[in-house]
């Protein structure tokens, strides 16, 4: 179950959306495992965001989380990174230093009513 968290202070039309959200879909699997078809993905545009004290110029945050009761090879952590920047640097516009990736990965997941 990963689930990918976009914040950004763009604006994101349903196309871009949408498309980003397939996208997405086939880079999850540059983790061991893992598909789009457990993924969840939440979109939060028009966010007021500052890097470096600037508002000036397209900001983005994403937030990826994986189950995993094991660690995640770093070099995974690292292409999926690279892959999420290019899809969002080239949709949203936002450049690739003035975004972050945090990737973290967690064996204590919720779903259905329990944990698994
Ligand atoms: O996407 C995962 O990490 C994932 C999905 C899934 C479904 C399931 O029934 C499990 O027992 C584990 C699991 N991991």
């Amino acid at each position: 179950m990963p689930c990918i968290i976009t914040h950004t202070s763009q604006p994101i039309s349903p196309e871009q959306r949408e498309r980003m959200k397939a996208q997405f879909g086939k880079a999850i699997a540059d983790l061991p495992g893992k598909s789009e078809m457990w993924l969840l993905c939440a979109f939060e545009d028009n966010v007021p965001m500052y890097f470096g004290g600037d508002d000036s110029e397209p900001v983005a945050f994403v937030e990826v989380n994986a189950y995993s009761t094991s660690e995640v090879p770093r070099s995974a952590w690292e292409r999926l990174s690279a892959d999420i920047q290019k899809i969002v640097s080239t949709e949203l516009h936002v450049p690739t230093n003035r975004m972050y990736v945090r990737e973290i990965a967690s064996p204590d997941w919720g779903w259905n009513g329990g944990n698994f």
